[in-house]
């Protein structure tokens, strides 16, 4: 028996919507699973593409199959099934704010339910999801696609501790040879922790990612981030978010309103010095100077920037590119598409 899961990058914010909102992107993560009958009681694992001299190879190291072992052992099946063969191929980068992280939980959560045949709902996919990954915006743009909003449920008492148990309790560190039976019982997910809306995407945009070459974890990132804000700059927010998510569905898109909305004072102000040269980017590329870009803002936890344009690319990508290297930051560029969501075929 075989399959094949695919994944796709996303990036997460687009300026304002900080944890908030998340865009699929048409680079892939894609699986292809074999099961044997009568094959090694470990699970094979084999990898190409990006983040290929890194990925553990054991896949009780391994970020995926780690994530689908915690998605059997939580549905009473506490070891992975003989005979499995895994080949990762990777097209997203990991550490640039393109949710390769993301993606390799979503890959392990379909991978669980795949070989524990669970059925699960996408609903309860995204809690085991949010276990490991606990914002929801790239989890949940993997997960369905397109261009999506999500917020974590209010939970009570008892589920919120649940849903806080420390990662290493979710994603144990599994001893030398785990092969054998893994006892413990692993916390389980409340349900239904994360909700979430697809908006309207206008087709004629295309999204530009402009990805220097290194890598800023999202951990460094987000510790670079204040415990509070001012009203001022939660309204500034707010105000832009309010109107982005409606604004990327029109038709023509208006490049004036859109470069506006995609503004933020919560994330990309303080994030600026991780990644030399940001705000010259996201100022020196503007619709007046840019026929065809819409707005800019920082992917994810970055070091990647977003262009959302309908036409010019290439000039907007080399602009951006020379600001960067006049900062001693080398990048690569590529034009995607939003695109749906994961898939199991
Ligand atoms: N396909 C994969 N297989 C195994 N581990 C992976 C895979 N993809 C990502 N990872 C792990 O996730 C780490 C990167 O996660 P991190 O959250 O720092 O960045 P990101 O997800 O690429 O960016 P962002 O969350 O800002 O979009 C990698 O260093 C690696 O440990
Ligand atoms: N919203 C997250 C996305 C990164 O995974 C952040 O900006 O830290």
């Amino acid at each position: 028996m075989s399959f094949e899961i695919s994944v796709p990058a996303t990036s997460a914010n687009i300026g304002p919507g900080f944890d908030v909102v998340g865009l699929s992107l048409s680079l892939y993560l894609t699986l292809q699973v074999t099961i044997t009958a009568g094959g090694p009681r470990t699970p094979v694992l084999s990898y190409e593409g990006e983040g290929a001299d890194e990925a553990p190879l054991d896949p009780y190291k391994n970020l995926t199959t780690r994530v689908a072992l915690y998605v059997l052992r939580c549905n009473g099946i506490s070891s992975f099934p003989s005979g499995i063969s895994i080949h990762v191929k990777n097209q997203i980068p990991f550490g640039r704010g393109l949710g390769s992280s993301g993606a390799a939980v979503i890959a392990g959560v379909l991978l669980g339910n795949s070989l524990g045949n669970l059925n699960l709902s996408t609903e309860r996919m995204l809690d085991f999801a949010l276990m490991v990954e606990r914002h929801p915006d790239n989890v949940t743009a993997a997960l369905v696609g397109g261009f999506v909003g999500s917020y974590l449920r209010e939970l009570d008492e008892s589920a919120t501790a649940a849903a806080s148990v420390p990662l290493a309790e979710v994603l144990p560190e599994y001893p030398e040879d785990a092969s054998e039976d893994w006892g413990r019982n692993p916390p389980q997910p409340p349900t239904g922790i994360g909700h979430y809306v697809r908006f309207k995407w206008a087709k004629e945009i295309k999204a530009i990612a402009i990805i220097p070459q290194f890598e800023l974890s999202t951990a460094k990132a987000r510790a670079a981030l204040p415990e509070s804000y001012s009203r001022k700059d939660v309204v500034f927010n707010l105000q832009r978010l309010a109107v982005l998510t409606t604004a990327l569905g029109l038709s023509p898109p208006d490049a004036e309103l859109i470069y506006e909305a995609m503004k933020d004072q919560m994330h990309q102000p303080y994030r600026k010095a991780l990644i030399p040269g940001l705000p010259e980017v996201l100022n020196s590329v503007t619709p007046s100077t840019h026929e065809g870009l819409l707005g800019i803002c920082l992917s994810g936890a970055g070091p990647t920037i977003l262009a959302l344009a309908t036409k010019g690319f290439d000039k907007i990508a080399q602009d951006a590119s020379a600001v960067f290297a006049k900062h001693g930051v080398q990048v690569d560029w590529k034009v995607l598409e939003v695109c749906s969501g994961c898939s199991v075929r």
